[in-house]
């Protein structure tokens, strides 16, 4: 026995000895990374089996124990990614109250909880990461006793209130917090001047989802709980703070909000900077910095145009306004659906508007997402499997000619299908997190993410519209699911049961095999027999550039769209690497060789990588460094080091500009270059 097993295995006959809980919890925390309180169920509920205490039949052990106390309904409504206990009393309503602070990097101020008692209960448990409170007290000003448990990884900290007599169920109760965030909020990024186009003021913004708001906030970090809010925020005056809700007014250094729809705490968002805004349409904005603007209000402006083919499809867009905000360049998403003002990168002002796609998306999450929500990530394709589903319908139903709108829509679902098999074969294809449905138990969600849940799960519910009988079918599904779930959050088994009965006696239907589906890894076990008319002149166009006897020239692609660019550069992405000179001349040829479009730059430089052309390396760096988009910089890095002689390089590379990154960012590259914390500059 090796000697870290032995020394489990003391650990654990010690722990069976003092039969101490808190041990046995903390043990278990530490060597399988699961939150203590996960623990305190399995073992009060009698079903983990003592004579199997010892390592290393724990975990199965533990494992087995869990899926029989799911199976009961014992631990729902369990999010493995939370502390909370909704299910004993629920927050309703927060009122906050914050000053953002520059100099030194922190946001400080109360929070006002309503909760909602829903069992007899004599404490609260919320989630907190890295907040200083400094008190808690209750609606009558009386202070109130607190618990802030350690740091868990993944987790962050266990917040327990003590209520001074118990509460019981049907009563209301308000608790204030005041607190301050750490300067290292996993949420935020504080943007020193010369991040920003301005290169005067600084900027703050926020990315909550999945599970950050808890470094903002203490709050039900749970999609699974949904509240409205109100905010006042205090910045320096010159300075415009927006927020996910409706702005009320901003007077001198002070400005109001007031968000009337419950929403997860993963949508609670903010970004502090000196903003201008243009007019999109009657209900939309779009925000940035000056030096953006003009160039973001043309790329947008078809904004109100994509929010009416929206409601054509899903009903009226209930949450008021529909603003748009452009980001400093380190914002890590392509978008984020925060209600009322979604953020996006500014890699979309590509200055043809052939990134409208993302925008159809992020308006698409006003039903998908925000209005009807994944209970937790393990169903995060629920929120974007539907979102990418309705992304493409819209996509086509802006095109008249009925015909070419099904082309269009197969080839957005092949371009997809490209990103599935490459986020795929990145886990591997036997990983469960290219399940449908995952296990996030002990797994942060940052690092289940890839577009498996967008994409397989567009593909399933293309797959089903086929089942059910088309489009002319299945959009009544649909509106009667986004009805049916409106303002509430649901799992995969309830949207299961809603889709079984609502079509009941639709024979094809039956013969779903949800397991596969569901619940096996790698590549969907069907794919639909979509139109290839548009990828004909690609898959010809990929011979001649194999044929290295051909000449390649611009006439090859002069009728190609931009999407279609994207696709042919992908393809040579999933195919033996070319020969430098060959790709040197499609890359001038092509006209892809410093392309605007990012989509199309990414691709490239991605070619030039694997085909290890090292005069191309200055410009990758200058590509990464210059912008902080995930989707493109975690794959880009990813082939710097499967390049085994640039590999120091990229790693240095990303060591000294790892401080001008989001914490999202840094941590998933991280991991992407197999680098510990040890590695870290401090300067
Ligand atoms: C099965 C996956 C399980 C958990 C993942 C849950 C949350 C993922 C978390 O890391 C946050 C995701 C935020 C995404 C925001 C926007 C994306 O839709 C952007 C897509 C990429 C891009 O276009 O840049
Ligand atoms: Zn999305």
């Amino acid at each position: 026995m090796s000697l870290s097993a032995k020394v489990v295995t003391r650990v654990f006959q010690l722990n069976l000895r003092n039969n101490v809980s808190n041990i046995r919890q903390r043990t278990c925390s530490v060597i399988l990374q699961k939150p203590r309180h996960y623990y305190d169920t399995i073992f009060r509920s009698k079903l983990f089996d003592t004579n199997q205490y010892f390592y290393p039949n724990m975990s199965t052990n533990i494992a087995a124990a869990e899926r029989k106390i799911r199976a009961m309904g014992a631990l729902s409504p369990l999010d493995p990614s939370s502390f909370s206990r909704p299910e004993q009393a629920i927050i309703r309503h927060i009122s906050l109250n914050l000053n953002v602070d520059f100099a030194k990097h922190v946001l400080q101020g109360y929070a006002k909880i309503d909760f909602d008692i829903l069992e007899d209960i004599n404490s609260l448990i919320l989630d907190a990461s890295n907040l200083s409170i400094s008190s808690i007290e209750a609606d009558d000003g009386s202070q109130l006793q607190y618990k802030l448990g350690e740091h868990v990884p993944n987790m962050g900290s266990k917040l327990t209130i003590l209520l001074p007599k118990q509460h019981t169920a049907g009563e209301k109760l308000k608790v204030k917090i005041t607190y301050s965030t750490d300067p290292q909020a996993s949420a935020l990024q504080w943007l020193e001047p010369e991040q920003t186009s301005g290169k005067k003021h600084p900027y703050l913004f926020s990315q909550c989802q999945p599970i950050h708001a808890r470094s903002i906030l203490p709050c039900q970090d749970t999609p699974a709980v949904k509240f409205t809010y109100d905010a006042e925020v205090t910045a320096p005056e010159e300075f415009t703070v927006l927020m996910s809700a409706l702005r009320g007014e901003a007077r001198s250094n002070r400005t109001t909000f007031r968000q009337p729809m419950p929403l997860p705490s993963y949508l609670v968002a903010i970004a502090v900077g000196v903003l201008e805004s243009r007019t999109l349409g009657p209900r939309s904005r779009v925000w940035s910095e000056k030096e953006e603007i003009e160039r973001s209000a043309w790329e947008f402006a078809e904004t109100e145009k994509y929010l009416q083919a929206a409601e054509k499809l899903c009903g009226p867009y209930e949450w008021s306004e529909y603003d748009l905000l452009v980001l400093p360049p380190s914002f890590p998403y392509g978008g984020m659906e925060n209600p009322c003002l979604t953020f996006v990168t500014p890699t979309l002002l590509a200055g043809d508007r052939s990134q409208a796609d993302v925008i159809v998306h992020e308006i698409m999450h006003s039903w998908t997402g925000n209005l009807v929500t994944n209970r937790n990530f393990e169903h995060f394709w629920l929120n974007e499997g539907f979102t990418v589903f309705l992304e493409r319908k819209v996509g086509a139903s802006l095109i008249n000619d009925s015909v070419e709108a099904k082309r269009s829509r197969d080839f957005q679902s092949l371009l997809g299908l490209q990103e599935l098999s490459e986020a795929v074969s990145v886990f591997g294809a036997s990983s469960p997190l290219t399940n449908l449905v995952v296990d996030l138990n002990g797994i942060h969600p940052d690092d289940a993410f890839s577009r498996v849940p967008y994409e397989k799960g567009s593909l399933f519910l293309r797959y089903l519209e086929d089942q059910a009988g088309g489009p002319a079918v299945f959009d009544d599904f649909l509106r009667a699911y986004l009805t049916k779930f409106r303002k509430k959050s649901l799992d995969t088994d309830q949207f299961k049961a809603f889709l079984l009965e609502y079509f009941k006696d639709n024979q094809a239907i039956k013969q779903v095999d949800w397991d596969s589906w569901l619940h096996k890894s790698g590549m969907p076990p069907i794919i639909p027999d979509y139109d290839t008319t548009m990828t004909k002149a690609i898959s010809a166009l990929l011979v001649k550039i194999d044929d290295s006897n051909a000449s390649l020239s611009y006439e090859d692609v002069a009728n190609f769209t931009p999407h279609q660019m994207i696709h042919m550069l992908q393809q040579l992405i999933d195919r033996p690497a070319l020969p430098i000179e060959r790709l040197t001349a499609l890359g001038k040829e092509y006209k892809v060789n410093g392309n605007k479009n990012t989509e199309i730059l990414y691709r490239w430089l991605r070619l030039c990588i694997r085909s290890r052309d090292d005069t191309k390396l200055q410009e990758v760096f200058q590509f990464v460094n210059s912008q902080g988009r995930m989707k493109y910089v975690r794959p880009v890095y990813r082939d710097l080091y499967a390049w085994e002689d640039v590999r120091e390089r990229a790693i240095d590379n990303f060591i000294k500009n790892e401080k001008y990154m989001m914490h999202v960012s840094a941590y998933t590259l991280r991991k992407d270059l197999h680098l510990d914390e040890k590695t870290k500059n401090t300067e």
